[in-house]
C-alpha cells in the first residue's frame, strides 16, 4: 500500500461532484435526485494504479461554487491533486473550471499538483453546451487529461480516477529521492 494522497474535487453547484464520488466507490448513486449542497465531506478511497499498486486517496468533495464566489485557496496548501468537474450541458461550468485550472497554475510554481478534468452528464445529449472538441482542445493547451463521463454508467468513471493515482504516484517518486548525476539507463529496477 503506497502513501496517501490528498486530492480535491471542485466545480461549479449541480455538476454532478457527489454523484461521481457516492457512484465510483459505492455504486449507488441515482440520478435525478434531490441532494443537499455539500459543504465538505472527505471520502477515502484505495484506487490501483496502472502499475497494479494500490494508492490510498482521500477525496475532498468541496462546496459547489457559486456566480461571483472565489475558490477556497486554503484547499491549494493541502491538495496533492485535483479533479476539475463541469457539466457538458452547462457552458458556465466548463467556463469555471478554466478559471479555476488558470487559479491552480499559480502555485504550480510551489509544488507539484496533479489536474484532470471530468465533463460530467454525456446522458444529457439534448442538452450539451460544451463541444467534446473544444474542450478536449482547451485539455491539450492546458496539458491536463480530460474525460467525458456520466454517472450513470459507473464504467466511465473508472479510467480518470486510475490515471489520476498513477500519476499521483509517478510524480511524488520522482521528486521525493531524486539521485544526482545517475542517468536512467530505461531499464532501471524502481519496484
Ligand atoms: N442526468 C445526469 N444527472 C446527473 C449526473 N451526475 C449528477 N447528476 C445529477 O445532478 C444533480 C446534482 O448532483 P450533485 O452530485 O449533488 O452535484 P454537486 O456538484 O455535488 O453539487 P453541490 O453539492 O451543490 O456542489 C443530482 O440530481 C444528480 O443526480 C449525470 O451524469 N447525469
Amino acid at each position: 500500500m503506497g502513501k496517501g494522497y490528498k486530492v480535491v474535487i471542485c466545480g461549479m453547484a449541480s455538476v454532478g461532484k457527489t454523484a461521481i464520488l457516492e457512484q465510483l466507490l459505492y455504486g449507488k448513486h441515482t440520478v435525478g435526485l434531490e441532494e443537499g449542497a455539500t459543504l465538505e465531506d472527505v471520502y477515502l478511497a484505495s484506487v490501483e494504479t496502472d502499475r497494479g499498486v494500490k494508492e490510498q486517496l482521500r477525496l475532498y468533495d468541496t462546496a459547489g461554487l457559486q456566480e461571483g464566489v472565489e475558490f477556497p485557496k486554503h484547499y491549494f496548501s493541502v491538495a496533492d491533486g485535483f479533479v476539475l468537474v463541469y457539466a457538458v450541458n452547462s457552458l458556465e461550468s466548463f467556463q469555471r473550471v478554466e478559471v479555476i485550472k488558470k487559479e491552480i497554475d499559480t502555485i504550480r510554481d510551489k509544488k507539484e499538483v496533479t489536474v484532470v478534468v471530468l465533463g460530467n452528464k454525456t446522458d444529457l445529449t439534448e442538452q450539451r453546451q460544451v463541444e467534446t472538441e473544444v474542450a478536449q482542445q482547451w485539455a491539450k493547451a492546458e496539458k491536463v487529461r480530460l474525460w467525458e463521463v456520466t454517472v450513470t454508467d459507473r464504467k466511465t468513471l473508472i479510467e480518470p480516477f486510475t490515471s489520476l493515482a498513477s500519476k499521483l504516484s509517478q510524480s511524488q517518486n520522482k521528486s521525493a529521492f531524486p539521485l544526482p548525476g545517475r542517468k536512467s539507463k530505461g531499464n532501471n529496477c524502481d519496484n
